[in-house]
Parts: structure tokens; sequence; C-alpha cells
């Protein structure tokens, strides 16, 4: 391994964005380095290889480097370590200070005057293209700041206009978060994409590069508050009053519930309209129950305390199995909950339509069930009722409480879904129940590598959904 590879070996495991905490690092080489800004201070995007158990991943770094010893309090925190690099061509390697670029508003500025300068076609910066939609201008001189937050990916807000969003982790393809919000341009319940990054990627299996969406600049929301923040609101205000019914207090989330609801409908509709649809037929309905119980199988493996409720969990995805009628499919958002929708003056908008960031981009491509995203956005409001019982003095006492929060927020998002055109989803429950089954055990292996102290939420539900501990449902 090289300086900057041993130095990258030791930084990458820290980071939140990194999927493979806790496994060892067999390898790691810089797979490609794209020099944005030459010299020193200077900006490089790099692909970086991670191999572990076998298997490599790659993920995407923005390397600032400036003099060794020269890195102001500001960037502290961001700091990589100090190597000896090559800062132009013909140059003598000078011992640099190399740092998380992201965190540098004097160097992200250059990649929005790239994007703004950009033609549609994307001019090309030492093979990393900049791609701008042909109706946007973007506006430059902007500095950004890292958004903070629990994030698979960086986003950077440029002033009060624009969010960067710096794909980490890369799989070759264009990201669906681009495509997906790309296809829903002029829709009310997504932010605008102005444009992106994309660089050539090796597809292992093909050997053919493929174009490969590194980052994405979409209109920032400025009156934007996160969904999650609103539910928790609401929960943390109904456990200071116990005897009071959800409906009856005070910041009760029903209604914003139903809204929400009535705003996924919508989406699903445009995107069935603008987009691939089918149906599946039995064959292809069994196909997806049993990556159901391949996920559940190779979950419990890794997590032991899920192995009592396999059984329970698998008798719902034979019954998914047995469906009888074509299941709709089409492109859905694929990783819904309250932290991906955020409610504006407008109303609700929906963001981050990646899908399930620990799966790859061509699994996450395929037509699903509008009803996934439904049980997902189910799912988070039994997060949302449960995380604040975790370490909660009166958590035995509020599991009833937390059960009729959950509950109501439910059946208002159903009545809002169904009342705007979505399939009602209490009149499917087979395939609802699987998903949200499925997204339970997807989130099992989530916080146990992510997570650790929150394992229990997941947990708690199967038990519950499972027919365990008292339900939240
Ligand atoms: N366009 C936007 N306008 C305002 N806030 C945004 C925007 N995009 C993202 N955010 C905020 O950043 C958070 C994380 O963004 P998200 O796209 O979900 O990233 P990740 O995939 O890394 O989780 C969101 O929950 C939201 O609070
Ligand atoms: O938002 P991301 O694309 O990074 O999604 C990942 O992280 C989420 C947590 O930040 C995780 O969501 C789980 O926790 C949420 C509360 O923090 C909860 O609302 C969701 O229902 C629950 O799934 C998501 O699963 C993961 O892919």
């Amino acid at each position: 391994m090289t300086q900057l590879e041993e130095l990258l070996a030791g930084w990458i495991p820290r980071q939140r964005w990194f999927a493979g905490k806790g496994i060892p690092i067999d390898e790691l080489t810089v797979e490609s380095q794209h020099v944005l800004i030459t010299g020193l201070p200077g900006l490089r995007i790099l692909v970086v290889a991670v191999s572990q158990e076998g298997a490599a991943d790659r993920y995407q770094v923005l390397l600032g480097l400036r003099p060794a010893g020269t890195l102001g309090a500001d960037l502290a925190h961001a700091e990589i370590g100090t190597a000896e690099v090559d800062t132009a061509a013909g140059a003598k390697p000078q011992w640099c200070a190399l740092y998380d670029a992201a965190h540098d508003p004097e160097l992200t500025a250059e990649i929005l005057e790239r994007l703004a300068g950009s033609t549609p076609n994307g001019a090309s910066a030492n093979a990393v293209r900049f791609r701008r939609l042909p109706e946007t201008t973007i506006r430059t001189g902007l500095r950004s700041l890292v958004l903070s937050g629990e994030q698979s990916n960086t986003s950077l807000v440029y002033g009060e206009d624009y969010v960067l969003k710096v794909f980490r982790r890369l799989w070759p393809g264009h990201n669906p978060d681009l495509e997906l919000t790309a296809a829903l341009t002029g829709s009310p319940f997504v932010a605008r994409v102005h444009g992106w990054l994309e660089v050539d990627l090796t597809d292992e299996h093909t050997a053919t590069p493929v174009p490969t969406t590194l980052a994405m600049l979409q209109e920032f929301l400025r009156s934007a508050t996160d969904g999650w923040v609103l539910a928790g609101t609401s929960v943390r205000d109904l456990y200071e009053m116990p005897d009071t019914a959800p409906g009856d207090a005070g910041g009760d989330f029903a209604g914003e519930s139903e809204r929400l609801g009535s705003a996924t409908a919508s989406v699903h509709r445009e995107l069935a309209r603008a987009l691939p649809t089918d149906l599946l037929g039995p064959g292809a309905v069994t196909e997806l129950a049993e990556s159901m119980v391949e996920r559940l199988h190779s979950a419990a493996d890794q997590v032991g305390e899920l192995k009592p409720y396999t059984a329970r969990l698998r008798a719902a995805f034979d019954a998914f199995a047995e469906l009888e009628e074509p299941l709709p499919v089409q492109r859905v958002h694929g990783d819904y909950h309250l932290g991906q929708v955020v409610r504006t003056d407008a109303g609700w908008v929906l963001l981050d339509f990646e899908g399930e960031p620990a799966v790859p981009v061509a699994q996450r491509q395929r037509l699903s069930s509008p009803l996934r995203d439904v049980a997902g956005m189910l799912r988070s409001f039994d997060y949302a009722a449960r995380y604040q019982l975790v370490e909660h003095p009166r958590a035995e006492e509020l599991t009833g409480t937390a059960r009729a929060w959950a509950r109501r927020s439910r059946d208002a998002f159903c009545a809002g879904y169904a009342a705007a055109g979505g399939i009602d989803p209490e009149k499917h429950l087979t395939v609802l129940r699987a998903f949200e089954y499925d997204k339970a055990v997807y989130e099992v292996l989530y916080e146990a590598r992510h997570r650790p102290s929150w394992l229990r939420i997941p947990l708690d539900s199967i038990a519950a959904l499972a027919g365990g501990t008292p339900s939240t449902q």
C-alpha cells in the first residue's frame, strides 16, 4: 500500500458512511484519482476500492491537500493524515496535510463553478464529467457547509440555494436517486435536480466502463423540517402526558400522516407514469419471497438475536409466495422512512430515492411493489414510537401509548394513501406484512452495523409482529 492508502485504511473505517465497520480491511487501493484543482491547496476525487472478506467495495473520497502543518483548526476534525504527494506535474513531491475536502468551502466552491459552467452534455475534468440540466442556471460563489446528521452519504449545502449530495459508496451505474428525482422533475413532491457529476467505473461482471453518479446537485428546501423530527416531537409531547389519547394531544401527528400518505400515492402515480411498470406473476412473486427468506437467513447468521423469530417471519414470506393475484410493480423509493421526507411551507417533499444504500444498484433498480414504500413508512412510525423508550425510565408504562401513537399514524397514512388513488394498503395485508417484516430484518442488520444501541428497536418490533412482547402495531 502507498502512504496515502495506509492513511485511508486508518481513516475510512471511522467514517459514518463506511459500510464495512468492524470487519478487517484486507486491502485498500486508490483505483482512480481525478484532480479538480492542481497544486496546493488541491482538490481530488478518489475512487477507493476496499477489500474485506474477499469482496471489494468502492467508496468516493473528496481529498483536500494543503502544505503539511498548515491545516487550520476549522479543518482539524477532517484530517486524514500527512503524506508526501506529487502535487503538480513535474514538481517535486511535497509533504501535505490530507483531509476530507467536503469540509473545506474554499475547495468545494470549485465543484459548483464547474457544474455551473458545464454544458448540458457535460464538460469533463480529468475523466470526471459535470452535467447540468439544460433548463437550469446555477449560481456560484456560495459557501458550502456539511449537513450534520446520521447520513449514508455526505450532503453539502451551498448558501441557501443548493444541496450537493456526494455519494460515498459507489456502484457502477447511475444512482437511482438521480434517475428517479430527474424523472419526477416538475413534481411539487420532490426537490428539483440541477446537475450531477459522473465518472466511468468498470463493471466487474461485464468488464465495461459504465457512467456512474458521483454527486447530485438539488434545490435546497429552506423551509424544510425533517419528518423524523416532527414525528419525534409529537411522540415526546405525548409521553409527557401519558393519560392522553394521541388524538387529543396538542401535537397530534395524524393530519400530517394522512397528508404524507397522500403525497406518497401521488409520487407513486407519477413514477408509474414516467418509468416502466409491470405485473409480477406467481413465479416472480415466489422468487421475491425467496429473496426475503434468503435475507432473513443471512441476517440471522450475522445477528443471533434474530434466530428465535425466523420461523414466524418465514411463515409470512411463505404466505406471500402463495399470492394468487398478479403483483403490480414499478420504480419505487426503496428506503422510505420519516428521515427521507421533509415538511415545507408547501407540504411534504420526498428525498433520497437512492434505495437501501447497502444493496447493489442493479438490485435497487428493479421494479417493486409500491406497498414496499408504504411498509417502510409504517416501520418508521413504529421506530418513532419506540426510540424514545430505549433507556426511558417509564418505558414499560408508556408501551400502550407508543402502540396507540403508531397505530393512529399508520391508519391515517394508509387512509391518505388510498384516498389519493393508491391501492388500499389495509386490503393487501399479506403483501404489506411481507414487506414490513423484510424491512425489519434489514433494519436488524443496519442497526447491528451502525447503531448497536438501537438494535433492540427492530428486534422488539419483530418480537411484537411475530407474536412476542406487546405490539405497537
Ligand atoms: N434538498 C434538500 N433540502 C433540504 N434539506 C435536505 C435536502 N436534501 C437533504 N436534506 C436533509 O438532509 C438529510 C439527509 O439527506 P438524504 O438525501 O436522506 O441523505 P442520506 O442518503 O445520506 O441519508 C435529510 O433528512 C434532510 O433533512
Ligand atoms: O437515510 P438512509 O438512506 O441513510 O437510510 C439508512 O439509515 C436510516 C437511519 O438513519 C435507516 O432507517 C431506520 O432508522 C430510522 C430512524 O433513524 C427509521 O425512521 C427507519 O424506519 C429505520 O429503517 C435506514 O433503514 C437505512 O437504510
